[in-house]
């Protein structure tokens, strides 16, 4: 009786809407049990409750609370289900919340929350600025939000050394191979401010400026993981290293399961997991919910949006007549649509690529008039992304014959753009993902330059410049910092060498570390050029404002870029800069 009513003391018990939305009013963090009626709270969770209520000693600012999920409206979608799920609101707003009882992580969330609060209190730092997370909105967020409640996400920031190590592809294959879920993933070079929200608490460490040279010099993974199911995961056989462990094992660890005889068998977090594969130097692990949401919201700020998506490309194609006279017309019904266009490109096709394309007309009568047509000028090619672009864009398309498209669907695209010159539809879409995948390639081989960042760029002049490389659609497959020797420099500019200011050249390679890249799209070396902008950045203002060398060059000399200039040219430089990585990471 007397334990009983102890546990009232520590936790407010919250049992209807009106409770809750006044127990919302609490400054401070208020940690929430969701019980359900029938189960009741998690017993095993209170010892840690009352033992951070005791050790932090901050009544104030730290509530215990138990809220009965069937008869509080906003916890509706927790019913039912059998698992623990602590909620942690933050001076009203619902935070973080943890899915089972993980006493590990419950107890190091509230003791940073804590922390954070006291500091804010104390004028020491800035309040952090959280997500909420929406318990009820409509009915139509209520399968996305189930997903994000239902799912623990992890962190896994994979480091430069170990992309230049060639170790990034081992490492994702065994966290994927042990059942964890890769749910998405970013390769980027890190910037200064990014390094910060990881690292926080070294920020005023004095090796913090060399960590963060070190962790920008190169590509780094960025991956959301989640446990995968019970099904999916590897148990890993461990045997108790001495009798303590072995009785540790098997009473604290509900997730432990005991084989036979000594062997024990048990399902680690993804830290314990790299731990034990000896990969965890390679990798930041970032486990708190918190940490995680916010770091989520830094790194992938679609990450819900893109999850409930099935984002698809396919190729569009715009025959010769409608794209010489109504072009615009149909890119302006791309764009209201809400397709993306990735590539686009006019090409005059061969009588081998018209008949590839028209394949299915090919017992027509009128095939040589297709055929004919379709080679008598530039058609347009495009590669379209949304969400479910595929049968997206053949829907708009509509019937492939004209006749067809007018009586059925005259709002359809073939019926709207439809041209005496031809029976079927001036505008085409492939027919499947396969086939878009291989018409794709085909109309827009990859292609790889060597990219230069040069030494006197500054930290944030290379932070800007990698955004705009993103931006531009650039896949950055390979990137290291280096400092250029006079060796190396002769590789990458063998036609300037006999220049007056060649030893200038050199002069300024060497001033410091260059980051090398091997940036990778459809028509990569002239796009590089373009994006780079004129040898002179004076030049590159006048000519090509939006540049790179237009918006942080120097002078001639300086800058801040270079692009390999022809194929040849691309591959030596590729060659000489990384000949030793030939992992595609
Ligand atoms: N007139 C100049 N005075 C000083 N340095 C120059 C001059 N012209 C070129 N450079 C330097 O030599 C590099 C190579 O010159 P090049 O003529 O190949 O120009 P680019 O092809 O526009 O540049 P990059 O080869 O670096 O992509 C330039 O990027 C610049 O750093």
């Amino acid at each position: 009786m007397a334990s009983k009513k102890r546990e009232v003391q520590l936790q407010t018990v919250i049992n209807n809407q009106s409770q809750w939305d006044e127990m919302l009013q609490n400054k401070g963090l208020t940690v929430i049990d969701v019980y359900q009626a029938w189960c009741g709270p998690c017993k095993a969770m209170q010892s840690l409750f009352r033992k951070l209520k005791n050790e932090l000693d901050e009544e104030e600012i730290l509530h215990f609370v138990v809220a009965e999920a069937d008869s509080i409206v906003t916890l509706q979608s927790f019913r039912d289900k059998c698992e623990p799920l602590f909620l942690f609101s933050l001076n009203g707003k619902i935070i973080a919340m943890i899915q089972g009882a993980n006493a590990p992580l419950v107890n190091k969330t509230v003791i940073e929350l804590i922390n954070e609060e006291k500091k804010i209190a104390a004028g020491e730092m800035v309040r952090p600025q959280y997500n909420e997370i929406v318990l009820i909105d409509s009915e139509d967020a209520g399968a996305a939000h189930y997903e994000r409640v239902s799912k623990v996400y992890n962190i896994a920031i994979i480091k430069p050394d170990a992309m230049i190590n060639r170790k990034s592809r081992e490492i994702k294959e065994k966290i994927a191979s042990a059942g964890f879920v890769i749910d998405a993933e970013d390769k980027t070079v890190l910037t200064e401010e990014q390094i910060i929200t990881l690292h926080s608490q070294i920020v005023d460490q004095p090796d913090f400026e060399e960590f963060i040279s070190l962790m920008t010099s190169g590509l780094s993974y960025v991956l959301v993981v989640s446990q995968g199911t019970e099904q999916q995961s590897i148990y890993e056989d461990i045997e108790p290293q001495s009798e303590t462990e072995a009785k540790e094992l098997s009473e604290d660890q509900p997730e432990v399961k005991i084989a036979t005889g000594a062997m024990k068998k048990k399902r680690y977090s993804l830290q314990e997991y790299l731990e034990r594969q000896h990969i965890s130097q390679f990798c930041y692990v970032e486990e708190n919910a918190t940490n995680v949401t916010r770091l989520i919201d830094v790194f992938f700020p679609d990450f819900t949006k893109m999850k409930s998506m099935k984002l698809e490309k396919t190729l569009a194609l715009l025959r010769p007549h409608l794209f010489q006279e109504r072009k615009e017309d149909v890119l302006k019904i791309i764009e209201n649509e809400g397709f993306k266009i990735l590539e686009q490109r006019q090409i005059v096709l061969s009588k081998e690529e018209a008949c590839t394309l028209c394949k299915e007309y090919e017992n027509e009568d009128y095939f040589e008039k297709l055929i004919e047509n379709m080679t008598s000028g530039p058609s347009l090619v495009l590669v379209l992304l949304r969400d479910n672009g595929l049968q997206y864009w053949k829907d708009l398309l509509g019937p492939r014959i004209v006749e067809e498209a007018k009586t059925y669907l005259p709002e359809s695209l073939c019926a709207q753009f439809a041209m005496e010159s031809l029976p079927v539809s001036q505008l085409y879409g492939s027919d499947s993902l396969e086939t878009a995948e291989e018409e794709i390639r085909y109309f827009f081989p990859l292609q790889s330059t060597l990219a230069l960042i040069k030494p006197h760029a500054t930290r944030k002049d290379k932070e800007e410049i990698l955004k705009l490389i993103k931006e531009a659609g650039f896949d950055v497959t390979q990137a290291k910092t280096v400092t250029l020797t006079h060796e190396l420099a002769d590789k990458i500019y063998p036609k300037i060498t006999g220049k007056d200011f060649y030893n200038d050249v050199l002069e300024m390679l060497s001033e410091g570390p260059s980051m090398v890249m091997i940036l990778t799209k459809w028509n990569a070396i002239t796009e590089w050029r373009r994006l780079m902008g004129p040898t002179d950045p004076e030049e590159a203002k006048l000519l090509s404002p939006n540049s790179i060398r237009a918006q942080f060059g120097i002078s001639a000399l300086k800058n801040v870029v270079h692009g390999s200039s022809s194929v040849f040219e691309a591959a030596e430089n590729i060659n000489a800069l990384f000949a030793e990585s030939t992992e595609e990471n």
